[in-house]
Parts: structure tokens; sequence; C-alpha cells
């Protein structure tokens, strides 16, 4: 699938933007710092999974002073092309396909599936569990929207349940009426758990390759998912989560949280065994990062049937320039690829008959050549 053409208005810098002409292959978005470049990935990013990789809130995108934004993308997909459209206001969006509206962000998810690497996804070995949640729920999301519904579901109910703990912990009610909110976490939470499992046992299928692939056959990437529950038998996952809810009752009333579920786990990435996060070099976790996100590619077409678009956010930079090439030609030749960077040395050669080459500057944006 690819954007077929991009239109913006009120959002970030952008007072209106117009790009009709994106390339099937690569696009590339050269400019100074606080230009834009990254603002247009974030558009890209937002048709697609409905949320920000840089803010959760809505208002922050819509341009200084101006009321709302909208958002407009023609997506060419194998069957059909889709017109996506979604209006940022101050409280709340609003999102339509094909000019029909979607009162439900999940029912708008999926349409464009993209798959972003950025700086900040070096955070993805380095940072805390949280961030490895997020990015499991984020790409699980785009091609399951049955997952995003249970997630939602799990995170109600555990927010109900946290706030029962607390009133229990003030003995303003009794302990019984936490069986109902138990019933349910280990519903929705043993649901979530099993399809990020499964998700990481393929996800690791792809990403072993290509890590061994970029490490010159040196390296063998292995993911573990962390399991905050004690469950061997994936089968018993339900009824184990609500033995340990009751067992873990008590610490719970005191602590005012729930201390077992998906909320709680871990994603741990390993080379030749060992914790990247703990003893990985820099460039191992780099490289470590980049095969995750390289491998989402190839599961996105496992599992919709066609490649997503690779958003490369800044990425360049970090790569050597015989990297940088190899890297933007060889998915170029597969998937839509859009690059930000601040200088086009290193893909000076590729750049006149493979790429299209856009200016961006203060908000602007001129194709270029
Ligand atoms: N809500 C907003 N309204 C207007 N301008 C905004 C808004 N939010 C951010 N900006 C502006 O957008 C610009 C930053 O754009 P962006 O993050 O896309 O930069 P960039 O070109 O990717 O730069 P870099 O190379 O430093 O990453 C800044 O000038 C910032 O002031």
């Amino acid at each position: 699938m690819w954007i077929k053409r991009l239109e913006l208005r009120n959002f970030r810098n952008y007072d209106s933007l117009q790009l009709f002409d994106l390339s099937p292959r690569v696009n590339i978005l050269v400019g100074q710092n606080a230009q834009g470049k990254t603002n247009v990935v974030e558009a890209m990013l937002l048709l697609s999974v409905g949320k920000s990789h840089r803010t959760n809130k809505d208002a922050e995108m819509i341009r200084f002073e101006a009321d709302f934004a909208t958002l407009q993308a023609v997506i060419e997909r194998q069957e059909r092309a889709y017109r996506l459209d979604l209006t940022l206001l101050p409280k709340g969006k609003k999102s339509a396909v094909n000019g029909v509206e979607k009162r439900k962000m999940s029912d708008f998810v999926g349409h464009l599936n993209v798959v972003l690497f950025a700086p900040e996804d070096l955070q993805l070995i380095k940072g805390g569990p949280q961030q490895r949640r997020r990015f499991l729920d984020v790409e699980i999301g785009q091609v399951s929207p049955q997952y995003l519904y249970n997630l939602t579901q799990y995170q109600k109910v555990l927010l109900q349940r946290n706030s029962l703990l607390k009133e229990i912990g003030q003995r303003k009610v009794g302990e019984e009426m936490l069986m109902i909110w138990d019933d349910q976490l280990a519903v929705y939470g043993s649901k979530v758990i099993r399809k990020r499992l499964e998700f990481v046992e393929r996800l690791e299928g792809f990403a072993k390759e290509i890590h061994m692939r970029i490490s010159g056959g040196k390296e063998a990437l292995s993911f573990h998912y962390q399991n905050s529950l004690d469950c061997s038998d994936l089968t018993r996952m339900e009824e184990i989560y609500r033995e340990e809810l009751t067992a873990k009752r008590k610490v719970d009333i005191l602590r005012g949280s729930t201390s077992v579920g998906p909320h709680r786990d871990d994603l741990e990435v390993r080379i030749d065994e060992r914790k990247v996060q703990t003893f990985g070099s820099q460039g191992q976790q780099r490289t470590a990062s980049l095969s995750m996100k390289l491998a989402e590619i190839e599961l996105i077409k496992a599992e919709v049937g066609e490649y997503p678009v690779l958003l490369l956010d800044d990425v360049l930079s970090e790569l050597d320039e015989e990297r940088q090439l190899h890297l933007v030609k060889s998915m170029g030749e597969k998937v839509q690829t859009i690059v930000t960077t601040t200088t086009t040395f290193g893909l000076e050669h590729f750049l006149s008959e493979e790429a299209n080459v856009y200016r961006v500057e203060r908000g602007i944006i001129a194709k270029e050549g």
C-alpha cells in the first residue's frame, strides 16, 4: 500500500499543505531543523494508528491560534483506494473513511499501515518496560482491531479495580465487590497476553533473520516475553490469572493498585542469549531496534497481505553512508519509504532517478527537480 496524496490544514506549523505527487517508492523530505519534516511523519502516523508518537494531547497538534486541524490522505491498496479524513478538535477527534464517519477510532485504524523508525526508537531497548509495552500495543493494534478492543476493555477494568482497591483500603466498601472486576480483568487480560505472546513469537522469526544479515551473520537476536503471571500452562491462563489476583489481594489493597497483568509485563531482547539492554553496545542496541522495526514490515505483510509504508524519521545520520544507501535502496524496492533528513549527503547517486525529493522550509514544501 502507499500514500498517494496528503493534505494538511492547520496541523502543527502547516497552514495548508498539499502533497499530491508522492512516489510509491522513495520520498525524501530534506530541510534544516524545526522546519516541519517530523510534523509530516507525525501526520502520517496519526492517520494510521490514530495516535501521535510525540504527544497524547491532540490539541498540541493544532496550529497555534487555529481552532481545529484537518488531515486527509488517499491510500492506494491492492484492491481499492481509501480516503482517510481526520479532524483534530481541542477536545477529541473525528474520523471518516471514504466520507463515512467512524464513531470508534478502532474502526478508522488499520486502513493505512505504517512502520515508523525514529531516533527515540533507540529507547525501545534502552528505556523502561512501558516503552516496549507501547511498542507491542501500537504494532499489534495496527493489524488487530480485536486486540485494541480487548486492550481498551482491560484498561477500563483496571482503572475501576484500582479505584475500588483504594476505597477498600479506606474501608468505604467491602472486598466482595472485587470479584466482578477480577473476573473481567482475567478475561480481557489473558486475551491481551495471549495475543502478545503470539505476536512476539512471529516477530522474532523475522527479526532474527534480519539481524543476522545486518550483523554479517554474527549475532543471534531473540525475544522473551516477561509475563508477570506465573503461567507455564497457557491453556489455564485465565484461571491462573484469577488465582493470582486473589493471592495478591492484600498487597493490592495496601498499594491501591493491581500487581499482576499485562500492564506490568515486559519484552526482553537478547543477543546471543545476553540481555541487550544491559550488555549490548550502542551499535548493537541500535541494530536490534532497527531489526525489530524492519521485522514489523514483514509481519504486517504476512498479516494484511501488503507491505506497510515505512517512515524513517531522522535516523539516516545514525548510519554510515553505505548503510544509509543500502537501507533506503533495499526498502524502496518493496515498500513506500518516507525519509526525513537534514542532508542528502550519502544518497546523492541514488537521488536523481530513484527518489522524489522535497525541500521543507518553515511549513512550506516544494518538490525539487
Ligand atoms: N501546534 C503548533 N503550531 C504551530 N507550529 C508548531 C506547532 N507544534 C510545533 N510547531 C512548530 O513545528 C516546528 C517543528 O517541526 P518538526 O518537528 O517537524 O521539525 P523537523 O523539521 O523535523 O526538525 P528536526 O530536524 O529538528 O527534527 C517548530 O518550528 C515548532 O515551533
